[in-house]
């Protein structure tokens, strides 16, 4: 039976793997590794705590020892980096957390893993280091162009530098050890579970509660929004698949601008629950630091290689989202009292 030690797994995208690794095999284990920070809910994985082949661990990447020891206790198969700090505008308040996180935590499971796998003829068959990255690191294109595996890294933000530095260090272990890593870079994920800073489950979330949408800037930027359960596809072949060293970039080719994204929202929620919601909730606010203009992932290379593309459409995604938020008002109040109000009120004073 495969072990896997997925790191970050309370997180946002982390969840929604480990769900949907137990839904497509029986005989896998999973061991997950959570610091449990203000973004990681062991509610998330409610439907699978009891399951035989789930393991929770608290505790922090950084932690030597007790990365270590997990090595130790289980011939762990397959690493899955989820686990990092990763809202842009926390990085550009603080910096220091993101670096720690994200560089060393990732340095850390890279020597822990390296110690169990390596031996006197190179590495044990069949493993593999997988670090969960970010189209971020290819910094920002203006309205024309992708970006491909081989786009040179011009991260902005302190969270892209530091997503970009973690990748070196990955192609560094790889390079001087040989040992059997993947890096996978996908553009912006949404679906269930999301914690409400991100653009999409705040803007729900406000939307419901009657609160401003905040849009930063003039709204023009875009993004190229990826539902959640087509990454972990993605994800699940690159374990499987996947040529070791390589980088794979995971896009949906659904590029929208941000205040498309609210208004989208703003149109589903007056329809379907509160007729009262008008764009009045809109308000343009002062703009990112160094906001990125654009992304767009060229994903041709997992598509050929591995035969993967996106089945989610926009239209579909965002309507199973916004779906979702509704029938899980109750999570999103649990999740996000304190710790979102207070974030909200500081950013926004309202
Ligand atoms: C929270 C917020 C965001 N925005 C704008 C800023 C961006 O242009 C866009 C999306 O912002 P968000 O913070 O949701 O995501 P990105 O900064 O694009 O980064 C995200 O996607 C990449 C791939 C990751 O790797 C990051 O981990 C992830 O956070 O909406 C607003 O206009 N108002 C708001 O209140």
């Amino acid at each position: 039976m495969k072990i896997y030690l997925v790191t970050g797994g309370a997180g946002f995208i982390g969840s929604n793997f480990i769900k949907y690794m137990f839904k497509k095999y029986k005989h896998i284990k999973i061991i997950n590794v959570d610091k449990l920070t203000y973004a990681g809910n062991l509610e998330n994985l409610k439907e699978v705590k009891n399951h035989p082949h789930y393991k929770f661990i608290k505790a922090d990447i950084c932690d030597k020892k007790a990365i270590e020891n997990i090595f130790k206790a289980n011939d762990i198969d397959y690493v899955i980096n989820f686990a990092a700090e990763s809202h842009v505008d926390r990085s550009i308040k603080d910096p220091s957390i993101f670096a720690k996180t994200n560089v060393l935590g990732t340095v850390n499971l890279l020597n822990c893993a390296k110690a169990a796998w390596e031996t006197n003829n190179g590495f044990k068959l069949g493993k593999k280091f997988l670090q969960v990255s970010t189209d971020e690191v290819y910094g920002s294109l203006e309205n024309t162009g992708y970006f491909t595996e081989t786009s040179p890294l011009d991260p902005h933000s302190p969270y892209a530098s530091s997503k970009a530095s973690a990748d070196l260090m990955i192609k560094a272990y790889f390079d001087t050890y040989k040992m059997p890593v993947n890096v996978t870079r996908c553009s912006n994920n949404y679906g269930p579970y999301q914690f409400p800073e991100k653009l999409i489950p705040l803007m729900i979330y406000n939307c419901l509660n009657k609160k401003i949408l905040p849009v930063y800037g003039d709204g023009l930027n875009i993004r190229d929004w990826l539902y959640v359960i087509d990454h972990c596809k993605a994800i699940d072949l690159v374990i499987e698949n996947g040529k070791l060293g390589e980088i794979y970039n995971i896009g949906g080719h659904n590029e929208r601008t941000n205040i498309y994204i609210v208004k989208t929202i703003i149109q589903y929620i007056k329809k379907n629950v509160d007729p009262t919601i008008t764009e009045n909730l809109i308000k343009f606010v002062e703009d990112r630091k160094g906001h990125d203009r654009r992304y767009a992932i060229d994903p041709t290379k997992i598509r050929n290689e591995l035969g993967w593309k996106p089945k989610t459409s926009f239209e579909e995604g965002i309507k199973k989202t916004i779906q979702w938020y509704l029938e899980n008002n109750t999570w999103l109040d649990n999740i996000t009292s304190k710790e979102y109000q207070d974030a909200y009120n500081k950013m926004y004073g309202n």
